[in-house]
């Protein structure tokens, strides 16, 4: 059995990042940045008023001094003259700022009759313009790579990148395979489950920008598996559940070495996930996650995560374990890295008492997995031990 760590360098070891394709600014939100792209404009693109009010001149501000209004500069419609002294142009956020005044005025304190104005007593020395450039500069980079987040698109829109290099969206096949289960929505038989790894994996790879599949159950027949395993063809990734184990119905292994997988690894000493396999099938990476659905769950965050990760561009670890005090004892940990279920409750790390991995139910209400080292030795309440959010 290989460690965690050596998986993961395996599984990573898999693909490769993906091609660089353009999309349309409309679609890029939750896609990664490919490569840097750089601003085609300057904005604002003139020095901008931020009020509504009067432009002026800053030297003629002071308290009841009087000025002729000459002329409007609004919002796409500019003030071709020039402001000159004693004199002012009525302005509405956003216009471009005449040329002569360097001071807007805003209307509350100012009090008008027909084309003459007379400034109050309360003026601070706030210009109230939006300088030349002053958000972003004309060759101004966004450095690739990143999560395009929804204000990274209004800056690209800002910036007129109306097309946006991105990575490739991974294709995923999700394949669960075994005769008990049956599709949500479906009337399981008496011996029957309802599978339910697929689509939480599908929900995390989704939320990654991956492009999932689920495909059809496999039953356990080694020819119902192959017809599943062709529909996965063109995947850049195929995720089976299930069927990993030493079972006499465990085929995945069998199957796919019969259709020319080679294996990268199969086991691992962590708890849970023992019985996860890795390798290539042709194009594809494959990564055969064990059966338990929190052991699927929780492989999935390990390894399939920053696997998609590599494949969009991005660094494959999110961010390094956290540490944290231990709100209660626990006993030694055994030769396998235990990911726990716990939770997070005023700092303090509450492993749940129950971790079995068929715990759908534990799994959810946790926020985090507390990562137990190998062999790591009982610890007491308040010891600082490694977590990661879930
Ligand atoms: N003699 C041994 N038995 C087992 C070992 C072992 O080392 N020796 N390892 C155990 C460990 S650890 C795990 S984890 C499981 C993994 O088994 P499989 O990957 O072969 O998974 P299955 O047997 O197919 O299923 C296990 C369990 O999970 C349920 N399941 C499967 N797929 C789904 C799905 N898509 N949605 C919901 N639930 C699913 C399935 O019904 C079983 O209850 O093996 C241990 N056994
Ligand atoms: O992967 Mo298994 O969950 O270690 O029980």
């Amino acid at each position: 059995m290989i460690s965690v760590e050596e998986a993961r360098a395996a599984v990573l070891a898999l693909a490769s990042p993906l091609a660089v394709e353009y999309v349309p600014l409309r679609h890029a939100a939750g896609r990664v940045l490919a490569q840097d792209v750089v601003a085609t404009r300057t904005q604002p693109p003139f020095a901008a008023s931020s009020m509504d009010g009067y432009a002026l001149r800053r030297d003629e501000v002071e308290p009841d001094a009087l000025f002729k209004v000459i002329g409007e500069a609004a919002a796409g419609h500019r003030f071709d003259g020039i402001v000159k002294a004693g004199q002012a142009v009525r302005i509405f956020t956003g216009a471009p700022v005449p040329e002569g005044a360097d001071f807007v005025v805003i209307q509350e304190d100012v009090t008008r009759r027909g084309d003459l104005i007379t400034l109050g007593h309360n003026i601070g020395g706030k210009d109230n313009i939006r300088p030349a450039g002053g958000d972003f500069k004309l060759g101004q980079t966004v450095s690739a790579p990143q999560l395009l987040r929804p204000a990274d698109i209004a800056l690209l829109a800002a910036m007129n990148i109306a097309s946006v290099p991105v990575a490739r969206k991974p294709v995923v096949a999700i394949l669960a395979t075994g005769d008990e289960l049956v599709q949500p929505g479906e009337t399981p038989q008496a011996d029957q489950i309802v599978a339910s790894n697929s689509f939480g994996l599908a929900a995390m790879l989704d939320g990654l920008g991956a492009e999932t599949r689920v495909l059809p159950i496999a039953r356990d027949t080694a020819g119902s598996l192959k017809q599943a395993f062709t529909l996965a063809q063109g995947a850049d990734l195929i995720v089976t559940i299930g069927g990993a184990s030493v079972g006499d119905h465990d085929l995945v292994a069998p199957v796919a070495a019969e259709l020319g997988m080679e294996q990268s690894f199969y086991k691992v000493a962590m708890r849970p996930g023992k019985p996860l396999m890795a390798g290539r099938l042709g194009k594809m990476a494959m990564i055969g996650l064990p059966g338990n659905p929190v052991s699927a769950m929780v492989c999935g965050a390990v390894f399939v995560v920053p696997l998609l990760r590599k494949m969009l561009g991005l660094e494959a670890d999110t961010a390094p374990l956290l540490s944290g005090p231990l709100a209660v004892d626990m006993p030694a940990n055994g030769p396998r890295a235990h990911y726990m279920r716990a939770r997070l409750i005023n700092g303090k790390l509450h492993p749940d008492t129950r971790q079995d991995s068929s715990l759908l139910s534990v799994l959810a209400v946790a926020d985090v997995l507390l990562v137990r080292p190998v062999n790591d030795p009982a610890r007491t309440a308040g010891e600082m031990v490694r977590y990661t959010p879930l």
